[in-house]
């Protein structure tokens, strides 16, 4: 049994997996870590290795207390990959753009791959049929857009994610809803139509903290999966041992 770890930007996600199988899965704050981690490793004994990917400066000091009861392995730019990474700036691309192109290239094979996670950023990330990696975007998400309006204007409150009423805002918060829901989908279904117009035939993968809020609000048809970080963490690691 493996533990893959998730330390995004705001919140860290783990799941346990049996094989290939998730057997279970958590959220938690920061922290947490630690306590969250004990607790897991008590209710699943036969957890053998542990696999964090961060998309921060990795915190191995966390992680250190766990080494005595398993084999814990930190994700980096040095560990192999199974796609050509042709970014002009590979040490700077984010672990986790990493971890998903690897799950995208493992789980999709021989067809072109456009991932799109929406968590704290919406991150697109494009692999095509030949395992090149050749990039993508990085926009803010739905968190943070609330935020900044609020953050950097004088007069716009915080708000929570909502619906939308409808397309033309009424009110102050209606036009805050359909400024960063309707205008974060328009955006997602522009991206594809633009990826569209170049590539035939691929397969779009969208993931994060809002896929499934975001999901039923696009026109492209996308394969949805809240899991799919953890599950190509836990792919990329054994594609890391097969090597
Ligand atoms: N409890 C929560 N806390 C924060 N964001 C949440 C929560 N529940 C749902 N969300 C949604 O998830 C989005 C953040 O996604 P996610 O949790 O995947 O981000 P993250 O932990 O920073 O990961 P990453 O850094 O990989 O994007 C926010 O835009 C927000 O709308
Ligand atoms: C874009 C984020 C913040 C998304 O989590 C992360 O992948 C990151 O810090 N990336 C580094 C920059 C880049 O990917 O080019
Ligand atoms: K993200």
């Amino acid at each position: 049994m493996i533990l893959a770890v998730d330390v995004g930007n705001t919140r860290i996600k783990a799941a346990v997996f049996e094989g290939d199988i998730l057997v279970n899965n958590f959220v938690f704050v920061r922290k947490e870590l630690q306590k969250n981690i004990q607790n897991i490793l008590k209710k699943y004994k036969k957890i053998a290795d542990l696999i964090v990917s961060s998309v921060g400066d990795v915190e191995k000091q966390l992680f250190l207390e766990f080494e005595n009861d398993l084999k814990v392995h930190f994700i980096s730019h040095e560990d192999p990959f199974p796609f050509v990474n042709c970014y002009s700036t590979p040490k700077t691309l984010g672990i986790d753009r990493m971890v998903l192109a690897a799950g995208a290239t493992i789980q999709f094979p021989n067809q072109n791959r456009l991932v799109i996670d929406a968590g704290t950023c919406v991150t697109f990330d494009f692999i095509d049929e030949n395992n090149n990696y050749l990039g993508g975007a990085i926009t803010p998400g739905l968190r943070l857009r609330y935020e900044s309006l609020h953050d950097y204007t004088a007069k716009l409150p915080l708000l929570t994610l909502d619906n939308p009423k409808g397309l033309i805002g009424k009110s102050t918060s209606e036009s805050i809803h359909s400024g960063v829901v309707n205008g974060l989908v328009y955006e997602i279904d522009g991206f594809i139509d633009e990826y569209s117009a170049r590539y035939s035939n691929f397969i779009i993968i969208l993931t994060g903290g809002d896929t499934d809020f975001l999901a039923k609000r696009l026109k492209n048809t996308i394969f949805a999966n809240s899991n799919f970080l953890l599950e190509s963490l836990s792919q990329t690691f054994q594609y890391k041992n097969q090597k």
